[in-house]
């Protein structure tokens, strides 16, 4: 690939990039990208998640050497499963797997366990230094990245811990590139102003975008805030079962979840169903969404973009239940796998069966 292949490769399917000229310079230099997405192994991935496990794979295949941190010690600030480390540790082996089945390629990816960062001395004289830079209201704001609003940080004060954590993160691992979805924000942002503070490499921020809630947003006139701050309340989230669709989900809790998702007919914007099109169905190379309907409601239709299906959406030439169908039958498709492999290994099972047993947020 050449350059404006690799950018292109990087580019597709994201929100933003901070900044895209950092971004085309890394690529221009030749010199080797190194490049990270760090993920609390907590629970059963849902397919939000989907979306920047497809990132990385794109992100590898541009030639840029990445490490996924199972960030281990931050699942634990979080309480995130009841704070079991043995538990947490499963969970990373769990998502491993479905990496692997989602088409990332693992020999290619350093994972790497937080807890070794956290065994060396320099890491924390790091999270000092970091500390020294950034004002306190400004770490508060930064709760949004573990899915927490500012005020819960009074409840339990390692949760002022985690941001700077992650901004150490990446200055330890001397990374160039993070990746994250957009309620990852903050912390990027901060990693870049620190970064300048403290004479860093500023890393370039690559955010992919979030899949609402099946619920749908809610009242979002009703959550003032950063972008970044909505999306993190609105979002399909694992400490909302209600709200997701997750890997492991049969083939028939898929197309139930999906016909009951909200749809309202014409509405593209916080419409989940079309997010789900958009960025996981469309996302894959070659993808073509065939909705069947009787001839009474137009006849079978096939998408080969996703741009032809919301513009018929929108105009309302395609019914809500007709979307969720093809929808439904194209996620089963892309969960079965995924399923089958975390599934088929009795040992992860049985780790699963626990773990649903004791996601505590
Ligand atoms: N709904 C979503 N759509 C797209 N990406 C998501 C979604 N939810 C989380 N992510 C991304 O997945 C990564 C892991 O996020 P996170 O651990 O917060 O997920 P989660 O399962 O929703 O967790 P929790 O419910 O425990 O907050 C982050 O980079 C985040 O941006
Ligand atoms: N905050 C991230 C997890 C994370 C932790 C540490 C990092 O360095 C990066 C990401 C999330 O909630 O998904």
């Amino acid at each position: 690939m050449d350059v404006e292949e690799r950018f292109n490769r990087i580019a597709r399917n994201t929100v933003e990039i901070v900044t895209v000229d950092e971004l085309r310079r890394l690529l221009e230099s030749g010199g080797g990208i190194k490049g990270y997405i760090g993920y609390e192994p907590s629970g059963v991935a849902h397919i939000g998640w989907l979306v920047w496990m497809y990132k990385v794979k794109d992100l590898v295949e541009a030639g840029v050497d990445f490490s996924v941190l199972e960030a281990t010690w931050h699942a634990y600030i979080n309480d995130k499963l009841g704070g079991d480390m043995e538990l947490i540790r499963t969970a990373a082996r769990i998502v491993r797997r479905v990496m692997e089945a989602a088409g990332v390629p693992a020999e290619r990816v350093r994972f790497v366990d937080a807890e070794e960062l956290a065994s060396d001395k320099d890491y924390w004289g790091l999270v000092i230094r970091v500390a020294k830079r950034a004002s306190l209201a400004r770490v508060r704001r930064a709760l949004t990245i573990m899915g927490r609003r500012a005020e819960e940080a009074e409840v339990d004060a390692s949760k002022l811990i985690y941001p700077l954590m992650q901004v150490s993160d990446i200055f330890y691992m001397d990374l160039d590139i993070a990746l994250g979805g957009m309620d990852q924000r903050k912390a990027h942002m901060l990693a870049r102003d620190v970064a300048e503070k403290l004479g860093r490499k500023k890393p370039v921020a690559i955010h992919t975008p979030i899949i609402s809630s099946l619920q749908g947003p809610g009242r979002m006139e009703a959550s003032p805030g950063e972008i970044d701050d909505v999306l993190a309340e609105v979002k399909m989230s694992k400490s909302k079962p209600e709200t997701a669709v997750f890997v492991v989900d049969s083939d028939e809790d898929i197309r139930r979840k999906i016909r009951k998702a909200y749809c309202p007919a014409r509405q593209v914007q916080g419409n989940p169903v079309l997010e789900i099109a958009r960025y996981v169905l469309f996302a894959r190379d070659g993808f073509i969404l065939r909705v069947e309907r009787p001839s009474r409601y137009g006849g079978p239709v096939e998408y080969v973009s996703y741009e032809e299906l919301e513009r018929d959406y929108a105009e309302g030439r395609l019914h809500p239940l007709d979307l969720k169908n093809a929808v439904a039958e194209s996620l089963v498709e892309i969960v079965r796998p995924i399923r089958e492999a975390v599934l088929s290994d009795s040992t992860m099972r049985r780790a699963l069966e626990v773990i649903e047993g004791r996601v505590t947020r």
